[in-house]
């Protein structure tokens, strides 16, 4: 007997106008698409989660202490791989596809080990660097207190210096300095990466970085005057030990203090770099960059399964003979898809150009050049805001494209929405908006910011955007709509923070009263650079890429840009209607173009889910499954629920549920009212 399932997924996958695999190599690059699926083909394996009918162990009831366990089986096995096999997929995602730290050994490689190369000496590196990655020790990263997240100059934990023993005295002195939050450091890591401020001859030198042994590699138990504990069920995140700490005049020895760009000599004397803070903060830039790229994964992970639950689930009809129609068809489902679909690759192809930038300022600084370490940093900050903001926004809406099914654990859903939501938090702080201003303040506007000056005044100018019909599909054409909006809601805020600043009030007062203009400013140049970054990389594939995947990733960015424009849905839409630059003939002709783009991109919809190349396993959801086969894998996942399982074994009947409460409600003696009820 065919199955109709299947048959709809496997038409939808021949009716695409390119080969998934080769886009999947234009995304990934070749070599790296192959290293991406034997890895997580191993790990698969050795997880033994391979067979895709089978529940995945995510899905088992698990309490606190039995889900760290599972991610401490599923962390060692994932890491393990990594060394075992000179492998760096895993580096920064888990199996599941989620940031590293959702397991507790993920840190190492995403915020323990890239600090210690960026702060430590060579000596420092040299000591610890190995260690780490060969898993000897288990590092994490200790920042936020109880009192202080956002802001990290807040911090209170202290590092004194004691001359007489050459050692640092840590300690919590108030209840708000508790550590508060670091993955790993509840009950797994055995070092830390501890912020504390340094205080030497009594003076105040701020926040620095130390390596901290917080655990007896012996016994594992915390050290001396260490209390260390986990802080509980998370929204997701709950296969990682999120955890506080409080310490009580712990000695570490002067040379654990992260020295490349300050140092502490053995008579207390004090020298650092002038642009040390910049450069300490460094290591966060890289961080950043991979949060944005792993959120931009979750939400493509959350579109394959929604995509692929689309093209089977049928509901209602739009035929005349009253045939079912899959979900798909609807436009309000194909066009929220399609324009989700279009900001991951758009995502991925912007980190690809920020990532660029960032290992550039990195050979620079080794030359002692930290001229583009400001640019680089907002355009960190902006992008990652940008992407985790859309993730978390997109997978939440992939969630309720699916119905009820996206409600239920054993979809995938509950997870990857909570997880990604999580990266909007961490790393939070947006540098973008301040940016913009001290680049207005400057005598000459920074290179990136160049492209404003074509737009100098802001009330006055009356120019009008001259692309029209078909032509406003042309990426140059969308170029210069995002980038006028960039300078002219840039300009704008900023006589606007001058203004209140010539009115009496204070910079940070200032930027306060104008908070949402600056968000929408910040917003909008990070959205330009995103659009010219995606066009970029576009027109970076090699010769040899086929035209089909060229044609449809220029349709995508075009969808991109004109949704951003034109969409009734988007929540910046509105931003680009200032000034009377796009006027409502324009907007008629985009939502035209829209239309037909939605139209043309619909047949590819699964090949460009398909191209992520996630595996099932990796997915973990009853309705991702890349054969169709969702009615199955539901089922089948069902009955092999726990609570499933254990009533079989009684017959059917949830045994402690019945005997607990069931019966005694039922028999519940009611003689005391006057009920006729009698079966
Ligand atoms: C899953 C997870 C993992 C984490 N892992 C780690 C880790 O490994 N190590 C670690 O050290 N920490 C970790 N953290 C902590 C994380 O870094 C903090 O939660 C984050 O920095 C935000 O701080 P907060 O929670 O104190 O929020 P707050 O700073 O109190 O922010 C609350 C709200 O106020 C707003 N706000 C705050 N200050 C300002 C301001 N100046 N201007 C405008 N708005 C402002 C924020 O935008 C936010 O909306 C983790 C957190 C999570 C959720």
């Amino acid at each position: 007997m065919t199955n109709r399932n299947v048959q709809a997924m496997d038409e939808a996958r021949r009716s695409a106008s390119f080969d998934s695999k080769k886009m999947a190599e234009a995304i990934y690059g070749r070599e790296e698409h192959n290293r991406h699926i034997t890895a997580f083909q191993r790990v698969e394996q050795a997880l033994d989660t391979a067979d895709n009918m089978k529940l995945p162990p995510c899905y088992r009831d698990m309490n606190r202490q039995e889900l760290l366990l599972e991610g401490l089986r599923t962390g060692k096995v994932v890491y393990e791989d990594g060394v075992d096999n000179n492998c760096g997929v895993f580096e920064y995602v888990t199996h599941h596809g989620s940031l590293a730290n959702a397991s507790p050994f993920g840190l190492m490689r995403f915020l323990f080990i890239p600090p210690v190369k960026q702060l430590g000496t060579d000596e420092q590196i040299a000591q610890w660097v190995p260690l780490a990655e060969a898993g000897k020790i288990i590092g994490s990263y200790t920042q936020t207190e109880l009192g202080h997240g956002t802001q990290v100059r807040g911090i209170e934990t202290t590092a004194t210096f004691d001359k007489e023993t050459d050692e640092f005295v840590i300690h919590s002195p108030t209840l708000s300095s508790t550590k508060y939050w670091p993955g790993g450091l509840g009950v797994v890591s055995t070092h830390t990466l501890l912020m504390a401020r340094m205080i030497l001859d009594g003076k105040d030198l701020g926040v620095h970085a130390f390596i901290m042994q917080i655990r007896s590699l012996d016994n594992f138990k915390p050290l001396p005057g260490i209390e260390l504990g986990d802080i509980g069920m998370k929204m997701a995140y709950n296969g990682t030990d999120n955890g506080y700490a409080i310490f009580n005049h712990v000695r570490i020895p002067r040379t654990n203090l992260l020295m490349r760009h300050c140092q502490v000599a053995r008579d207390g004397s004090y020298t650092s770099n002038p642009l040390r803070q910049k450069l300490a903060f460094g290591g966060m830039l890289s961080g950043r960059g991979i949060i944005a790229r792993a959120a931009t994964f979750q939400l493509a992970q959350a579109l394959t399964i929604t995509t692929r639950y689309s093209v089977i689930r049928q509901q209602g009809t739009l035929s005349p003979l009253g045939e079912p129609t899959a979900i798909i068809a609807y436009k309000h489902q194909h066009s929220r898809l399609l324009s989700l679909i279009a900001k991951s690759y758009i995502s991925l192809l912007a980190w690809k150009s920020a990532n660029a930038a960032s290992a550039d300022l990195k050979s620079r600084q080794e030359r002692g050049d930290h001229s583009t370490l400001p640019y680089i940093h907002m355009l960190m900050c902006g992008l990652k805001a940008w992407s985790t903001q859309t993730a978390a926004d997109g997978a939440e809406e992939a969630r309720k494209m699916c119905g009820g099914y996206g409600y239920l654990a054993i979809s995938g859903f509950p997870e990857i929405a909570a997880s990604v939501t999580a990266t909007c938090t961490f790393e939070g702080e947006n540098f973008v908006a301040k940016y913009l201003l001290k680049g207005f303040d400057a005598k000459k506007l920074p290179a990136d910011m160049a492209y404003m000056s074509e737009y100098e005044t802001v009330a006055e100018d009356k120019e009008v955007c001259c692309a029209a019909g078909e032509d406003l599909l042309a990426h140059d054409a969308l170029q210069e709509i995002f980038d006028y909006r960039a300078a002219t809601s840039a300009r704008e805020v900023h006589e606007a923070v001058k203004a209140s600043e010539r009115a009496g009030k204070s910079r940070l007062e200032a930027e306060n009263t104008h908070a949402l203009q600056l968000h929408v400013a910040a917003r909008a140049h990070i959205e330009r650079f995103i659009l010219s970054a995606a066009v970029w990389q576009l027109n970076c594939l090699p010769a040899a890429t086929p035209s089909a995947i060229k044609t449809v990733l220029g349709r995508l960015i075009s969808l991109f840009g004109l949704t951003a424009i034109a969409s009734p849905l988007e929540p910046f839409a509105s931003s680009f209607l200032g000034y009377g630059y796009i006027t409502s003939s324009h907007l008629k002709d985009m939502q035209k173009q829209i239309d037909d783009l939605l139209e043309v991109l619909l047949p590819d919809a699964i090949a460009l889910t398909d191209a992520w190349s996630f595996s099932d396993a990796s997915l973990a959801s009853a309705l991702g499954c890349a054969d169709g086969d969702i009615c199955a894998r539901l089922l089948a996942w069902t009955r092999q629920l726990p609570i499933n399982v254990e009533a079989a074994k009684n017959g059917g009947v949830f045994k402690k549920g019945w005997e607990e409460n069931i019966r005694p409600f039922l028999n519940r003696d009611l003689s005391h009212l006057d009920v006729k009820a009698k079966l």
